[in-house]
């Protein structure tokens, strides 16, 4: 089987909420694939349409080509984590995945790996009542890896993880996708995503924003600008403005030149005699590529709550 999840022109009204209004998009084998964008953007109601959960009105959702319904065996297709706090809290975590796994006829024999495999195996024998939720999202993605399926869905997993837990989590996504595996995550903090996303899909108001390679986004909100770092800030404001550059104050020493390239700032402050100790092309975080595809979509907001 295809390891991919496509969804194509869905549609979802709730009474008066459009939730979803033509979300399209596909995510391919072998990348950690996120799904991001503000709070009710549409990405848990996609999800539940692709599990089957809830029924679109309009529109298609395949898991490795074929609807969700349809898979005779779905958790060998695709392991999903829609909500960690979904469990017995009286149970044990080994427990937990072994009814998990008798309910859904896999047998006990891959329990003890998916628990090692999240870090669990020390916490085994532990009630997952008294985890923390860093642990419940762990546990919630040991049972959506008990079928070894080649496609994961994960809704906000790194909600709740302390830094050592995102740092983790950023690590484990990538090793699952580097297996083959198609991988998508939601997240509503771009920064979660930072060296993890392959492929980022941005949705807004229930559809696609964005859908593009996280190295396209990143080149195309670094291009042009250059950070520079001087003792005397305003010097070399007027040098660089004179020459046509737009410059922007980032801290007490440091400015963004847009405008012009590296070599022509280091010609020009050289000439005019103002020091500086650092020119570097600018290489933008996620979250500038994403506030840069998202400023319409903001604006839109701003001006909506406004009126
Ligand atoms: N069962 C439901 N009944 C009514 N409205 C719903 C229901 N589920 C979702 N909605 C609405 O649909 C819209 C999309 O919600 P959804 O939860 O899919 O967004 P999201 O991108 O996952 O946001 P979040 O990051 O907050 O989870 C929101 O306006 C939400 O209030």
């Amino acid at each position: 089987m295809e390891a991919t999840i496509e969804v194509d022109g869905l549609r979802k009204r709730f009474g008066r909420t459009l939730a979803l209004d033509g979300m399209s998009f596909a995510v391919r084998p072998g990348e950690v694939t996120g799904f991001v964008g503000p709070n009710g953007a549409g990405k848990s109601t996609t999800m539940r349409v692709i599990l089957g959960l809830d029924a679109a009105d309009a529109g298609r959702a395949l898991v490795g080509g074929r609807p969700y319904r349809s898979l005779r065996d779905p958790l060998r297709h695709i392991g999903a984590l829609l909500d960690a706090a979904a469990l017995q809290p009286s149970r044990t975590a080994r427990n937990h995945l072994l009814w998990l796994a008798h309910s859904q006829g896999l047998g006990a024999g891959r329990v003890g790996a998916v628990l090692d495999r999240v870090g669990l195996a020390g916490a085994a024998r532990r009630r997952a009542g008294g985890f923390s939720l860093g642990m419940r999202q762990r546990l919630g993605i040991a049972a959506a890896l008990l079928a070894d399926p080649p496609i994961l869905m994960l809704d906000e997993p790194f909600n709740g993880l302390d830094p050592d837990g995102i740092r983790w989590m950023r690590g484990f996504l990538a090793s699952l996708a580097a297996e083959g595996r198609a991988i998508l995550v939601s997240s509503h903090l771009m920064s979660e995503l930072q060296d993890t996303a392959d492929h980022l899909i941005v949705a807004g108001r229930g559809r696609v924003v964005a859908d593009a390679g996280v190295g396209e986004l990143l080149a195309a909100a670094s291009r042009g600008r250059v950070g520079l770092r001087t003792s005397d800030r305003t010097r070399a404001m007027t040098v660089l403005a004179n020459a046509g550059a737009t410059v922007s104050v980032d801290g007490a020493e440091t400015l963004t030149v847009s405008g012009l390239p590296a070599e022509e700032i280091i010609g020009l402050l050289g000439r005019a005699a103002v020091p500086f100790s650092e020119v570097a092309a600018h290489r933008a975080t996620l979250e500038e590529a994403y506030m840069e595809l998202t400023r319409d979509e903001v604006e839109f907001g701003a001006a909506q709550a406004a009126s």
